[in-house]
């Protein structure tokens, strides 16, 4: 008699930490057609064929940036924007995330008249909706985005500078992402420190594609440093750079799927993750874009699982060491601690 959970199930029941999810792109199809409803377009106009990619699909490095701008586009509201955090937040917490880092770059739309702060406080009113109703503590990093102007990215640190303390300690750090083929990540460096100063954290996504193994300004983020890597995906290949991320024992934020979606990795076995975790630096599974990688956070456990041979106490000591890189305080980490144990005598019972 087979009374053990299927992996994807024990997947699905560990208890999770999300620390790299786009608010746009972790946005799933259902809360697509309600903006799509609000906002008077047909369910033509965007569908599912257009704003995600499917099982077994890889598509060119630009188009998750084409999907980005179609979500962006369909967003334009602070309604909108609530909504989807909200949706989102309660997709995670259904998925087995019990903290969570949400991500996202504040914009601003004439048009609707949201502004940069308006957009931050549409998040966090979500946010504070969702924290009585959902098993999952939720934290906020402000984005900045590679195309934007220095001065874009100044406004974006003060604005989470001013709601570290208006909210109570929801935001957290600073984002750099966006297409890793355009702009020069090293014009944000003054302004990454300004924000490190003040006592924010950073997540920068750092040498996503090839070309950024040799180009100076990966060395030059690193040796910020940030409190964590998004990707990294070519560190490994440089071995300074490889260095200089084992000296300041640096977290990697691990994305399998986005990874093998977007082409920047071969396949699963090709991932870095199977480098730095073999040397046990610390990696946390994350999926970056849930919504149009088509993934969840459990998908991506069973993932590493079936790819990288991995036990159930191994997914479990993952999962229970990426609440050390979480960038809540220790007061929370000590709170998540103790229920990941609570957790962990349910869960293996039943496997
Ligand atoms: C194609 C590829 C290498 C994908 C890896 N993934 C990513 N790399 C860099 N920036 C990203 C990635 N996924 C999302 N973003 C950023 O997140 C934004 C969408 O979320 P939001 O509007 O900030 O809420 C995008 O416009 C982009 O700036
Ligand atoms: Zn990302």
């Amino acid at each position: 008699m087979d009374e053990a959970l299927g992996l994807a199930e024990f997947c699905r029941q560990l208890p999770k930490v999300e620390l790299h999810a786009h608010l746009s792109g972790s946005v799933s199809e259902t809360t697509i057609q309600k903006l799509q409803v609000k906002k008077g377009v047909g369910h033509d106009h965007a569908h599912q064929g257009d704003i995600a990619i499917g099982k077994g699909e890889t598509r060119h490095l630009e188009e998750p940036f084409r999907i980005f701008k179609i979500i962006q586009d369909l967003s334009d509201t602070e309604e909108a924007i609530f909504t989807m955090t909200e949706d989102v937040i309660s997709e995670f917490a259904a998925d087995g995330v019990r903290y969570l880092e949400l991500r996202s770059t504040p914009r601003h739309v004439p048009h609707t008249g949201m502004t940069p702060s308006t957009y931050v406080e549409s998040i966090l009113s979500a946010i504070q909706t969702c924290k009585d109703r959902e098993d999952v503590v939720v934290r906020l990093l402000l984005a900045i985005d590679r195309r934007q102007s220095v001065e874009t990215a100044t406004t974006t640190v003060r604005l989470a500078q001013e709601y570290v303390l208006r909210s109570d300690g929801v935001v957290v750090g600073i984002d750099l992402s966006g297409n890793p083929a355009v702009g020069d990540g090293r014009d944000f460096i003054p302004v990454l420190k300004e924000a490190q100063n003040s006592g924010l954290k950073l997540a920068l996504h750092i040498a996503e594609i090839s070309q950024q193994a040799t180009s100076p300004e990966t060395a030059a983020l690193l040796s910020l440093p940030p409190d964590r890597v998004g990707h990294g995906t070519f560190i490994h290949h440089n071995q300074d750079l490889a260095d200089m991320v084992v000296d300041k024992n640096i977290p990697f934020e691990i994305c399998l799927t986005s990874n093998v979606k977007a082409q920047t990795v071969a396949s699963y076995s090709d991932h870095h993750f199977q480098h730095w975790y073999s040397k046990k630096h610390p990696c946390v599974l994350c999926t970056d874009d849930k919504g149009v990688f088509c993934t969840t956070l459990s998908e991506e456990y069973r993932h590493a699982a079936e790819t990288f041979q991995l036990t159930r106490p191994d997914l479990w000591d993952l999962s229970y060491h990426s609440i050390d890189h979480t960038f809540g305080g220790e007061d929370l980490k000590q709170q998540l601690r103790d229920k990941w144990n609570t957790e962990k005598e349910k869960l293996f019972q039943t496997t």
